[in-house]
């Protein structure tokens, strides 16, 4: 019996769009391993240390990029955030599917990268709403206010501009049909033959 390697899921889209709602629901399912970023972002309420994000102070954000702990760092929405290396590669050699949610910039850095096993594993889909749906959703997640979703909303459109780069496109719908779609996604990646190994 062959051995798999895993894949690492790029997962990006604008603020709304359904990433972390696709992502989690995924790694409750089985399908795959989260990595759970860094932020210096404030937690929102019910956000958990450890468990949605890893919460830094600028300070200690900054401490990590020095050591070079991290795969890949960004600023998005006027707060950092970066993929600690550590991990990763470990559960691609175990064969599980690894997904991040992360956006363009970031996803511009793991797609770039020569780092061994990790171009071979890599795979990437950009979740594409329309920015009135987007509006509605930010507004009826209630986590932030008016101007936090006023900033997000002006991002997006520069964040949809990086489409192109991106291997596949989830055009969202319904939560049921996003799911699905993701879902078969995961789910094809992990049968290509490029990461079968004897
Ligand atoms: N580059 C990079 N971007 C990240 C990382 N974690 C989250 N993001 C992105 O940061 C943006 C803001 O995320 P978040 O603060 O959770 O807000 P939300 O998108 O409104 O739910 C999103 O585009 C995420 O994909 C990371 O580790 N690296
Ligand atoms: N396909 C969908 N249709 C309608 N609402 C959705 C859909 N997917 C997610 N949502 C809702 O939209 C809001 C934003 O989703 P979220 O997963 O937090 O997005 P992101 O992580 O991309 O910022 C949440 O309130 C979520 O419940």
């Amino acid at each position: 019996m062959k051995q798999h390697l895993g894949t690492l899921l790029v997962v990006s889209g604008p603020s709304g769009s359904g990433k972390t709602t696709l992502c989690r629901r995924a790694t409750e399912n089985g399908l795959c391993v989260y990595s759970i970023s860094c932020t210096t972002r404030q937690p929102r309420p019910g956000e958990v240390n450890g468990v949605d994000y890893h919460f830094l102070t600028p300070s200690e954000f900054a401490a990590r990029v020095e050591k070079g702990d991290f795969l890949e760092y960004a600023e998005v929405h006027g707060n950092r955030y970066g993929t600690l290396k550590a991990d990763i590669l470990d559960l691609l050699e175990q064969g599980k599917t690894v997904v991040m949610d992360i956006d363009v910039q970031g996803a511009a850095q793991v797609r770039a990268c020569r780092e061994g096993i990790l171009p071979l594993c890599y795979a990437d889909v950009y979740i594409y709403v329309p920015q009135e749906e987007l509006k509605n959703r930010l507004c009826g997640r209630q986590t932030d206010g008016d101007e936090t979703i006023s900033l997000r909303l002006r991002n997006a459109a520069q964040e949809d501009a990086c489409l192109p780069q991106y291997q596949y496109c989830l055009v969202s719908s319904d939560r049921e049909a996003d799911y699905a779609a993701f879902s078969a996604l995961i789910k094809c990646q992990s049968m290509r033959v490029g990461l079968m190994r004897e």
